[in-house]
């Protein structure tokens, strides 16, 4: 049966990239994977500047208006390199976290969906037509823990 997760305090919380899971991803600690994914999106454009505020954002929701905010410019490789960039983020958050971790593995083969209702990239969208980028990632990521695991 497929496993649709969204909000933090929801069934599966731990799968949304707002649950409070710090990764250190080249020497820097991130509070959650929404604060680093966020923060990439200025690396090495003339907004820059915006990184630290980013990192310093008190919640993950507040990263995520930080780097939404419209009027600034992203990074010009960004639509490139988005999905890597989540990759490597919640690959490293599955890693580290080990409790989390068995979760992600104990969902076996099922196909794992973020429910969305306004997201059609990384989620499903409000009518389940969304590409699911996320969930994609997260199935992508249980396969090469699981790989890992094995040994
Ligand atoms: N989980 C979750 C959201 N979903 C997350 O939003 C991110 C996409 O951001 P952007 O590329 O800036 O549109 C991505 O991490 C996706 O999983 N959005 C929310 O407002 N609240 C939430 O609880």
């Amino acid at each position: 049966m497929t496993i649709y997760f969204y909000k933090v305090w929801q069934p599966y919380g731990c799968f949304s990239n707002f649950s409070p899971h710090p990764i250190e991803i080249q020497g820097t600690y991130w509070p959650t994977v929404e604060h680093y994914y966020q923060a990439q999106k200025f690396v090495g454009s003339e907004e820059a500047i915006i990184i630290p505020s980013i990192h310093a954002a008190a919640t993950p929701e507040e990263a995520a208006a930080l780097g939404r905010c419209g009027t600034r410019k992203l990074r010009y490789d960004w639509e490139m390199v988005k999905t890597d960039v989540m990759r490597a983020a919640v690959l490293k958050k599955f890693i580290t976290h080990t409790d989390i971790q068995e979760i992600l593995l104990v969902t076996g083969d099922e196909v794992l969906v973020e429910n969305s209702p306004t997201d059609y990239f990384w989620g499903c969208g409000a009518d389940k037509t969304g590409q699911n980028h996320l969930g994609k990632i997260l199935m992508s990521v249980r396969e090469e823990i699981r790989q890992l695991v094995r040994g």
